[in-house]
């Protein structure tokens, strides 16, 4: 079954929301004592416990178990097996994106079949030029997974340079996005963008979605957006995650259960 399909599916079944799996620093006390590798692999495996059967998707920030050192990939790498075995479908937040020959190793790392760090999907950069992300693309077909690319990403900063024009008009965003759709589309794979629920979508000239192309819209909770204003953010998008971390993983393990079902309450279906 295709990425597309699974999420399709998955989003049918329980609602658009994706639990992010943040462990930051400031975060970890709340989740128990120890040293912050246990810690942050507690918080990972009760947000996958808590969200099976509640939520459809999660998306572990690989950056923060990467600041653990090689322990802290093990502990990410036990967190992605629990969400395998629950069915989740896990977006690998990882940012990754090289000089095409170079983007085989995260192929084979976050996209293959067997791998210890195995997931469904796998955020990548496109600013190295989305034809470098091909073999990636192609990798991900091969075993029924996506790539989700950053367009327009969530942060203030970033506007620079993805509102900056090409020759033919279109911001950079938009140009990704159509590269993107233009792929999704042929293939059927379910490679999808990441636009930020907090940009101004008009700016960067981005147009809809349709349910070829999923969109995964962080920036709600601690960014500012509203989970109840996901409708009026993307109202021609087919296919939208809306993402959210701190604003959930602030619950600590006796209450994230209760907050993942509070934030798919407010979430229009
Ligand atoms: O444009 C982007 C792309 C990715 N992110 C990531 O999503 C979460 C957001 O966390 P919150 O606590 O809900 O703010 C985090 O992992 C970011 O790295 C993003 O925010 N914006």
């Amino acid at each position: 079954m295709t990425f597309l399909a699974r999420l399709t599916a998955s989003v049918a079944a329980h609602g658009p929301l994706c639990v992010g799996i943040d462990p930051h620093p400031g975060l970890l006390d709340a989740w128990g004592g120890g040293a912050p590798v246990a810690q942050a692999e507690r918080l990972g495996r009760a947000v996958v416990a808590a969200a099976a059967g509640r939520a459809g998707v999660v998306k572990p920030q690989v950056a923060l178990f990467e600041a653990l050192g090689s322990p802290g990939i093990a502990a990410l790498e036990r967190v992605l097996a629990d969400a395998r075995d629950a069915g989740l479908v896990v977006i690998a937040d990882a940012k990754r994106g090289d000089i095409g020959s170079t983007n085989l190793g995260y192929a084979a790392a976050w996209l293959a079949p067997g791998s210890p760090l195995e997931a469904d999907a796998l955020t990548v950069s496109p600013y190295l030029g989305v034809g470098a992300l091909d073999g990636l693309f192609d990798a991900a077909e091969r075993a029924d997974k996506a790539l989700i690319v950053l367009a327009a990403t969530s942060n203030p900063e970033a506007a620079a340079v993805q509102l900056a024009r090409l020759p033919d008009g279109r911001t950079i965003a938009a140009a990704v996005a159509d590269a993107v759709a233009e792929r999704s589309a042929s293939t059927g794979a379910g490679h999808g963008l990441v636009i930020g629920a907090t940009v101004d979508r008009a700016a960067f000239g981005l147009g809809a979605m349709d349910a070829a192309t999923p969109v995964l819209a962080p920036g709600f909770g601690a960014q500012g957006a509203r989970l109840e204003d996901l409708r009026a953010l993307f109202p021609d998008d087919a296919l939208v995650l809306a993402s959210a971390s701190r604003s959930i993983l602030q619950a600590g393990p006796d209450g994230i259960a209760a907050a993942i079902d509070a934030a798919t309450a407010a979430l229009p279906r």
